[in-house]
């Protein structure tokens, strides 16, 4: 296990106890990534216990919302995120203006969106698939992610200075075969962590903790399924969601119920179009499972 710094144990002491009566609790992280490599935890911490922008970069389904909701509760920080992937406009991220009654008027009232609301409070931001945000979106982050953490929110006109703790973790589907690269400009504005799937011993002790699976010869079959899919994908064979963890524990769940082969159809080769790589694929599990 890897000492945590001194930085970071004070970091955590102060948030946990600052953040311990807010009324966005709710919103503090369950934990629950396990990591082959510990420096992964322990360096995303460190980044964010310093007060940079930690960006997590790895494949679909690689626990890298896990690793966000890990890092939420390690720092008992209430957490806001966002999508980009999603129709993202200005108001999704900074709020939107309604109509409210209020002893008989109407008036306006602005409603902070979940950037605004982060930064007032102090809290976490977690920007999901910041690479598929839409131009128009990325300069309202530029000014949010870099040294000066403030903006002028264009619905109220006020500058909006973000809190001391307030921190932005940021994901992006980056596998092994290319996909969307982030803006240059975006990037040079977050200390990156790689994300890989996990395998082996960690992906056993995932599967037992995440799944109904107890039968430990068919979750080894499945780890060492995972282990050949994994080289298939890096030698360009397949798509790599055919790697993901997420799918892997979908099959395993089901695999409680319906043999393992079908099972491994409906999670992971019925999500294929192409026929070459679904017969890949289904050849590979044939290899560890017989029905
Ligand atoms: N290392 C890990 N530790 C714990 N859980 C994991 C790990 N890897 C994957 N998982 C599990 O796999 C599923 C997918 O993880 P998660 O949603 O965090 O992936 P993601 O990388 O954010 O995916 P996407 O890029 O598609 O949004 C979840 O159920 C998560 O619990």
């Amino acid at each position: 296990m890897l000492a945590w710094p001194q930085v970071v144990i004070r970091e955590m002491e102060t948030r946990k106890a600052l953040f311990r009566h807010d009324p966005d609790h709710a919103l503090i992280g369950s934990g629950g990534y396990t990591a082959e490599d510990e420096a992964i935890v322990h360096d995303a911490a460190i980044a964010l216990a310093l007060g940079k922008n930690v960006l997590l970069k790895g494949p679909t389904g690689s626990g890298k919302t896990r690793l966000a909701e890990t890092l939420s509760a390690l720092f008992g920080q209430p957490m806001h995120s966002i999508n980009c992937s999603v129709d993202l406009d200005a108001e999704a991220l900074l709020g939107f203006k309604t109509i409210v009654h209020r002893d008989g008027q109407a008036v306006i009232e602005y409603v902070p969106g979940p950037v605004i609301r982060a930064m007032e409070k102090g809290h976490l931001l977690y920007i999901d698939e910041i690479n598929m945000a839409k131009p128009e979106t990325l300069p309202i982050l530029n000014s949010v992610l870099d040294y000066r953490r403030r903006l002028t929110n264009p619905l109220t006109g006020e500058v909006v200075e973000a809190k001391p703790t307030f921190g932005v973790i940021a994901a992006i589907n980056e596998g092994y075969i290319g996909t969307v690269p982030l803006n240059e400009a975006l990037k040079n504005r977050f200390v990156v962590i790689d994300v890989p799937y996990v395998q082996g011993e960690t992906l056993k002790s995932v599967i037992m903790a995440q799944t109904t699976l107890t039968d430990d010869a068919l979750i080894n079959r499945f780890v060492a399924l995972s282990a050949d899919l994994l080289a298939q994908v890096r030698n360009g064979q397949v798509a790599e969601e055919v790697a993901s963890v997420r799918a892997l524990l979908d099959a395993c769940d089901l695999a409680v119920h319906i043999p393992p082969l079908r099972a491994i159809e409906r999670s992971i080769i019925d999500k294929l179009d192409d026929e070459r790589e679904r017969a890949a694929v289904r050849n590979i599990a044939e290899t560890w499972f017989d029905e």
